[in-house]
Protein backbone atom coordinates (compact mmCIF):
# COMPACT_ATOMS: atom_id res chain seq x y z
CA UNK A 1 0.00 0.00 0.00
CA UNK A 2 1.16 3.28 -0.85
CA UNK A 3 0.78 6.66 1.10
CA UNK A 4 0.01 9.79 -0.83
CA UNK A 5 0.05 13.42 0.49
CA UNK A 6 -0.89 16.00 -2.15
CA UNK A 7 -0.43 19.95 -1.10
CA UNK A 8 -0.56 19.51 2.70
CA UNK A 9 -0.80 22.88 4.62
CA UNK A 10 -1.54 23.38 8.30
CA UNK A 11 -1.52 26.40 10.76
CA UNK A 12 -2.37 26.63 14.45
CA UNK A 13 -4.06 29.44 15.63
CA UNK A 14 -2.96 31.65 12.72
CA UNK A 15 0.74 30.19 12.62
CA UNK A 16 1.70 28.67 9.70
CA UNK A 17 3.77 25.36 10.25
CA UNK A 18 3.60 23.38 7.21
CA UNK A 19 3.36 24.63 3.86
CA UNK A 20 2.12 22.46 0.26
CA UNK A 21 3.66 19.26 1.26
CA UNK A 22 3.91 16.90 -1.29
CA UNK A 23 4.97 13.01 -1.11
CA UNK A 24 4.45 9.99 -2.40
CA UNK A 25 5.58 6.98 0.08
CA UNK A 26 5.72 3.68 -1.78
CA UNK A 27 5.10 0.44 -0.27
CA UNK A 28 8.59 -1.05 1.39
CA UNK A 29 10.13 2.27 1.34
CA UNK A 30 11.92 3.71 4.50
CA UNK A 31 11.01 7.47 4.43
CA UNK A 32 13.27 9.82 6.55
CA UNK A 33 11.54 13.25 6.68
CA UNK A 34 14.39 15.15 8.21
CA UNK A 35 14.08 19.14 9.56
CA UNK A 36 15.02 21.72 12.49
CA UNK A 37 12.92 21.68 15.34
CA UNK A 38 9.61 23.05 15.24
CA UNK A 39 9.72 22.96 11.08
CA UNK A 40 6.19 20.93 11.59
CA UNK A 41 7.79 17.06 11.44
CA UNK A 42 5.47 15.36 14.05
CA UNK A 43 2.39 17.45 13.03
CA UNK A 44 3.13 15.95 9.12
CA UNK A 45 3.45 12.34 10.48
CA UNK A 46 0.07 13.28 12.98
CA UNK A 47 -1.57 14.07 9.04
CA UNK A 48 -0.05 11.06 7.04
CA UNK A 49 -1.40 8.65 9.74
CA UNK A 50 -5.12 10.54 10.08
CA UNK A 51 -4.55 11.70 13.34
CA UNK A 52 -5.09 14.98 12.59
CA UNK A 53 -6.96 16.84 9.52
CA UNK A 54 -5.13 19.43 7.09
CA UNK A 55 -6.19 22.77 6.54
CA UNK A 56 -5.14 22.42 2.95
CA UNK A 57 -4.63 18.87 1.01
CA UNK A 58 -4.74 15.18 1.33
CA UNK A 59 -3.79 11.94 2.14
CA UNK A 60 -4.77 9.00 0.35
CA UNK A 61 -3.97 5.38 0.46
CA UNK A 62 -3.31 3.51 -2.64
CA UNK A 63 -3.51 0.06 -2.84
CA UNK A 64 -4.58 -2.82 -0.10
CA UNK A 65 -2.73 -3.52 3.15
CA UNK A 66 -1.06 -6.74 3.37
CA UNK A 67 -3.77 -9.42 4.48
CA UNK A 68 -2.71 -9.73 7.96
CA UNK A 69 -2.92 -6.22 8.66
CA UNK A 70 -5.07 -5.26 11.51
CA UNK A 71 -4.64 -1.12 11.24
CA UNK A 72 -3.03 -0.01 7.91
CA UNK A 73 -1.54 2.90 10.09
CA UNK A 74 0.44 2.79 13.16
CA UNK A 75 3.01 4.68 15.54
CA UNK A 76 6.11 4.38 17.35
CA UNK A 77 6.85 7.24 19.38
CA UNK A 78 9.85 8.79 21.10
CA UNK A 79 8.43 7.96 24.96
CA UNK A 80 7.99 4.44 23.91
CA UNK A 81 4.67 5.36 25.67
CA UNK A 82 4.37 1.90 27.52
CA UNK A 83 1.68 0.80 29.93
CA UNK A 84 3.67 0.31 32.98
CA UNK A 85 1.31 -1.54 34.80
CA UNK A 86 1.28 -4.09 32.03
CA UNK A 87 4.07 -6.90 30.93
CA UNK A 88 6.50 -6.42 27.46
CA UNK A 89 3.79 -9.07 26.20
CA UNK A 90 0.56 -7.26 27.68
CA UNK A 91 1.93 -4.14 25.82
CA UNK A 92 2.53 -5.75 22.66
CA UNK A 93 -1.41 -7.48 22.81
CA UNK A 94 -2.75 -4.07 23.53
CA UNK A 95 -3.34 -3.26 19.99
CA UNK A 96 -4.51 -6.83 19.45
CA UNK A 97 -7.80 -6.32 22.11
CA UNK A 98 -9.44 -3.86 19.71
CA UNK A 99 -10.19 -6.70 17.30
CA UNK A 100 -11.63 -9.73 17.19
CA UNK A 101 -8.70 -12.34 17.19
CA UNK A 102 -8.71 -15.53 18.91
CA UNK A 103 -6.53 -16.36 22.06
CA UNK A 104 -4.04 -18.47 19.80
CA UNK A 105 -4.06 -15.87 17.06
CA UNK A 106 -3.05 -13.42 19.50
CA UNK A 107 -0.79 -15.31 21.10
CA UNK A 108 0.82 -16.19 17.86
CA UNK A 109 1.24 -12.39 17.26
CA UNK A 110 2.48 -11.22 20.24
CA UNK A 111 5.08 -14.39 19.69
CA UNK A 112 5.89 -13.42 16.60
CA UNK A 113 6.73 -9.85 17.09
CA UNK A 114 8.85 -10.17 20.24
CA UNK A 115 11.15 -12.85 18.46
CA UNK A 116 11.32 -10.06 15.22
CA UNK A 117 12.86 -7.58 17.78
CA UNK A 118 14.38 -10.13 20.22
CA UNK A 119 12.78 -9.95 23.49
CA UNK A 120 11.29 -13.38 23.32
CA UNK A 121 13.24 -13.92 26.79
CA UNK A 122 11.48 -10.99 28.39
CA UNK A 123 7.72 -11.14 27.80
CA UNK A 124 6.84 -11.13 31.56
CA UNK A 125 9.07 -8.34 32.51
CA UNK A 126 7.64 -5.02 32.78
CA UNK A 127 8.80 -1.98 31.84
CA UNK A 128 10.14 -0.27 34.55
CA UNK A 129 12.78 -3.64 34.37
CA UNK A 130 14.06 -2.39 30.97
CA UNK A 131 16.49 -0.43 29.51
CA UNK A 132 15.59 2.06 27.40
CA UNK A 133 16.61 0.06 24.12
CA UNK A 134 14.17 -2.76 24.99
CA UNK A 135 11.68 -0.32 25.83
CA UNK A 136 11.89 1.09 22.30
CA UNK A 137 12.18 -2.60 20.91
CA UNK A 138 8.68 -3.39 22.97
CA UNK A 139 7.62 -0.64 20.98
CA UNK A 140 8.08 -1.24 17.33
CA UNK A 141 7.22 -5.18 18.56
CA UNK A 142 3.81 -3.90 19.08
CA UNK A 143 3.72 -1.77 15.87
CA UNK A 144 4.18 -4.93 14.25
CA UNK A 145 1.82 -6.97 16.17
CA UNK A 146 -0.91 -5.49 13.93
CA UNK A 147 0.68 -5.79 10.53
CA UNK A 148 0.59 -1.99 9.39
CA UNK A 149 1.04 -0.79 6.18
CA UNK A 150 3.02 2.06 7.16
CA UNK A 151 5.19 2.37 10.04
CA UNK A 152 4.60 5.93 11.13
CA UNK A 153 7.87 6.66 13.58
CA UNK A 154 8.68 10.11 15.50
CA UNK A 155 11.69 10.54 16.47
CA UNK A 156 11.69 6.96 18.31
CA UNK A 157 15.77 6.73 19.11
CA UNK A 158 15.94 10.37 20.22
CA UNK A 159 15.71 9.17 24.05
CA UNK A 160 18.31 6.80 23.67
CA UNK A 161 21.85 6.93 24.20
CA UNK A 162 24.50 6.65 21.15
CA UNK A 163 25.59 3.46 21.71
CA UNK A 164 22.18 1.98 21.95
CA UNK A 165 20.59 3.84 19.02
CA UNK A 166 23.11 2.37 16.86
CA UNK A 167 22.26 -0.70 18.10
CA UNK A 168 18.74 -0.23 17.18
CA UNK A 169 18.97 1.08 14.07
CA UNK A 170 20.71 -2.43 13.47
CA UNK A 171 17.62 -4.41 14.27
CA UNK A 172 15.63 -1.91 12.20
CA UNK A 173 17.83 -2.69 9.09
CA UNK A 174 17.64 -6.13 9.87
CA UNK A 175 13.97 -6.09 10.41
CA UNK A 176 13.68 -3.92 7.17
CA UNK A 177 15.08 -6.76 5.42
CA UNK A 178 13.08 -9.24 6.85
CA UNK A 179 10.19 -7.96 6.20
CA UNK A 180 10.44 -5.53 3.54
CA UNK A 181 8.27 -2.98 6.39
CA UNK A 182 7.50 0.63 4.69
CA UNK A 183 7.78 3.20 7.06
CA UNK A 184 8.30 6.95 7.34
CA UNK A 185 10.66 7.87 9.72
CA UNK A 186 10.57 11.31 11.46
CA UNK A 187 14.11 12.46 12.73
CA UNK A 188 15.90 15.72 13.42
CA UNK A 189 19.28 13.66 13.00
CA UNK A 190 21.10 13.70 9.56
CA UNK A 191 22.93 10.74 10.17
CA UNK A 192 20.61 8.82 11.15
CA UNK A 193 18.18 10.16 7.97
CA UNK A 194 21.13 8.16 5.92
CA UNK A 195 21.87 5.39 7.50
CA UNK A 196 17.38 4.39 7.58
CA UNK A 197 16.08 6.43 4.68
CA UNK A 198 15.43 4.88 1.45
CA UNK A 199 14.52 9.07 0.36
CA UNK A 200 15.42 11.64 2.65
CA UNK A 201 12.89 14.35 2.52
CA UNK A 202 14.59 17.63 3.75
CA UNK A 203 12.05 20.02 5.26
CA UNK A 204 12.80 24.45 5.73
CA UNK A 205 12.67 25.66 8.94
CA UNK A 206 8.75 26.73 9.66
CA UNK A 207 6.88 26.88 7.79
CA UNK A 208 7.74 23.19 6.85
CA UNK A 209 8.44 23.33 2.89
CA UNK A 210 10.04 20.33 0.83
CA UNK A 211 13.43 21.47 0.42
CA UNK A 212 14.99 18.75 -1.34
CA UNK A 213 14.35 14.44 -1.77
CA UNK A 214 17.58 12.96 -1.87
CA UNK A 215 17.93 9.40 -2.70
CA UNK A 216 20.83 6.97 -1.33
CA UNK A 217 20.89 3.93 -3.43
CA UNK A 218 23.28 2.34 -1.16
CA UNK A 219 20.97 -1.02 0.08
CA UNK A 220 20.25 -0.52 3.73
CA UNK A 221 22.10 -3.24 4.95
CA UNK A 222 25.71 -2.28 3.18
CA UNK A 223 25.70 1.34 5.02
CA UNK A 224 28.14 2.07 7.40
CA UNK A 225 28.98 4.27 9.33
CA UNK A 226 31.71 6.10 7.19
CA UNK A 227 31.64 4.62 3.96
CA UNK A 228 31.69 6.90 1.28
CA UNK A 229 28.11 6.71 -0.33
CA UNK A 230 27.11 7.37 2.64
CA UNK A 231 29.22 10.51 3.93
CA UNK A 232 28.24 12.26 0.44
CA UNK A 233 24.65 11.99 0.99
CA UNK A 234 25.45 13.44 4.77
CA UNK A 235 27.21 16.39 3.19
CA UNK A 236 24.88 17.00 0.65
CA UNK A 237 21.99 17.10 3.82
CA UNK A 238 23.93 18.51 5.98
CA UNK A 239 24.77 21.30 3.14
CA UNK A 240 21.03 21.66 2.82
CA UNK A 241 20.42 21.98 6.42
CA UNK A 242 22.92 23.58 8.98
CA UNK A 243 21.14 27.46 7.96
CA UNK A 244 17.93 26.22 8.52
CA UNK A 245 19.35 24.10 11.74
CA UNK A 246 20.96 27.36 13.20
CA UNK A 247 18.08 29.67 12.24
CA UNK A 248 15.45 27.50 13.82
CA UNK A 249 17.83 27.21 16.99
CA UNK A 250 18.10 31.14 17.15
CA UNK A 251 14.05 31.22 16.80
CA UNK A 252 13.37 28.83 19.71
CA UNK A 253 16.05 30.76 21.90
CA UNK A 254 14.82 34.28 21.04
CA UNK A 255 10.81 32.81 20.58
N1 LIG B 1 -1.48 21.31 19.03
C1 LIG B 1 -0.79 22.40 18.75
N2 LIG B 1 -1.26 23.64 18.99
C2 LIG B 1 -0.56 24.74 18.70
N3 LIG B 1 0.68 24.73 18.15
C3 LIG B 1 1.23 23.53 17.89
C4 LIG B 1 0.53 22.30 18.17
N4 LIG B 1 1.33 21.26 17.80
C5 LIG B 1 2.46 21.82 17.31
N5 LIG B 1 2.40 23.16 17.36
C6 LIG B 1 3.43 24.10 16.87
O1 LIG B 1 3.62 23.82 15.49
C7 LIG B 1 5.00 23.89 15.15
C8 LIG B 1 5.42 22.53 14.55
O2 LIG B 1 5.39 21.56 15.59
P1 LIG B 1 5.85 20.03 15.36
O3 LIG B 1 5.82 19.37 16.69
O4 LIG B 1 5.04 19.46 14.26
O5 LIG B 1 7.34 20.26 14.85
P2 LIG B 1 8.57 19.23 14.82
O6 LIG B 1 9.31 19.54 13.57
O7 LIG B 1 8.09 17.86 15.02
O8 LIG B 1 9.39 19.74 16.08
P3 LIG B 1 10.48 18.96 17.02
O9 LIG B 1 11.57 18.49 16.12
O10 LIG B 1 10.92 20.04 17.95
O11 LIG B 1 9.71 17.86 17.69
C9 LIG B 1 5.74 24.28 16.40
O12 LIG B 1 5.94 25.67 16.37
C10 LIG B 1 4.79 23.88 17.52
O13 LIG B 1 4.97 24.72 18.63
Amino acid sequence: MDLIATGLGHAYDGLTVLDDISLTVASGEIVALLGPSGCGKSTLLRMLGGLERPVTGRVEMRGAPPAASLNPLTYVFQDFALVPWRTVAGNVALPLEHHRLGAAERARRVAEALARVGLSDFASAYPRQLSGGMKQRTAIARAFAVEPAVLLMDEPLSALDAQTRDLLIEDLVRLWTETRFTAVYVTHNVAEAVRLGHRVVVLSRRPGRIRAVVEIAEPLDRRREGSPALGAAREQIWELVRGEAAAADREMVHG
